[in-house]
């Protein structure tokens, strides 16, 4: 049998908790090694009820202990999560991808050392279409979010554009523009959107609007692709997770993504 993956953790929020709980109830190929949480204490209670307790350490530590990171930490920490994974030739699994954009020297960084930057779908659909349209040419990628209110208080662009939402009664359309403008306007609502665009045209030309909706309970997600292999639309409802700007889908997604590492059998492209 193949030494197992060990894995890093950095973040305990939505996703990162549920990651770590899914990793002890064990994913074949794959060990959690260590965990890096804002407060150690609190990590280790919510770990208490692991089978095989792991390390809470800062983040800068995470990286001798582990093989592959997943990233699922505000946007802001990605380079000092990412880098030092990349640079010893290691994986890193980027959630928040939108921190990405602007940050190319990661890619350099995992080029320059054998290393590996993993973007799951997280909280989308079909990345996998997409990825192959691009093999050909793809003429437009649009996608349409609504979510419900408390899934978008507090994004930097409301605020700086006074927008104000709390106490709106009908849908509004709140946001129209590129992915890259997304990314910045909404570091922490908007990932799928980057993602989206890297699997796709690239963030200046992947089109976005933002929909608050007062009377919606799930994150949605519709996305149209005008390819010259094919046309398609597709649309995700997530419900939302403990963090209501966090779909439920997302922590399944890294799961998954985790599982098909290494798996004699993988499935999408
Ligand atoms: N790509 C995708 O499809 C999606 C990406 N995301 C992104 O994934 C990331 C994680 O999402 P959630 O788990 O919902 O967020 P969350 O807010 O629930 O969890 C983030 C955790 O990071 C911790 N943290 C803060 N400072 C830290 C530090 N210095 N060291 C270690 N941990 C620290 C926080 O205490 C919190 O527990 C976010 O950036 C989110 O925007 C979320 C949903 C979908
Ligand atoms: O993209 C994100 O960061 C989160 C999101 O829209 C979702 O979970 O539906």
């Amino acid at each position: 049998m193949e030494t197992p993956l060990r894995i890093a953790i950095a973040g305990l929020g939505a996703v990162g908790l549920k990651l770590a709980r899914a990793l002890d109830a064990g994913i074949p190929g794959c060990e959690l090694a260590a965990v890096s949480a804002r407060d150690h204490a609190a990590a280790t209670a919510r770990l208490a009820g692991l089978s095989r307790p792991v390390p809470v350490v800062e983040i800068g530590a995470l990286e001798p202990l582990a093989d592959l990171v997943v990233e699922c930490a505000p946007s802001a920490l990605l380079p000092q999560i990412a880098e030092p994974f990349l640079r010893a030739g290691k994986t890193v699994l980027v959630l928040s991808a939108g921190a990405l954009l602007g940050r190319e020297h990661l890619v350099e960084l995992a080029r320059a050392h054998g290393g590996r930057i993993i973007v799951p779908t997280g909280a989308l659909l079909g990345l996998d279409a997409v990825l192959a349209a691009a093999e050909g040419e793809i003429h437009s990628v649009r996608m349409i979010t609504r979510k419900p209110v408390r899934g978008l208080v507090g994004a930097p662009y409301l605020a700086e554009n006074n927008i104000a939402i709390e106490d709106i009664r009908e849908p509004l359309r709140i946001f129209q523009g590129t992915a890259r403008e997304a990314a910045a306007g909404f570091p922490a609502n908007l990932n799928v959107a980057v993602a989206l665009s890297l699997a796709g045209i690239g963030p200046d030309r992947t089109q976005l609007e933002i929909w608050a909706d007062p009377a919606l309970e799930r994150n949605t997600h519709r996305i149209e692709v005008e390819a010259d292999s094919a046309r398609f639309s597709m649309t995700i409802e997530n419900v939302p997770s403990e963090n209501p700007k966090t779909g439920r889908i997302t922590a399944l997604s890294v799961i998954a993504c985790l599982r098909k590492l290494g798996a004699p059998l993988r499935v999408g492209t």
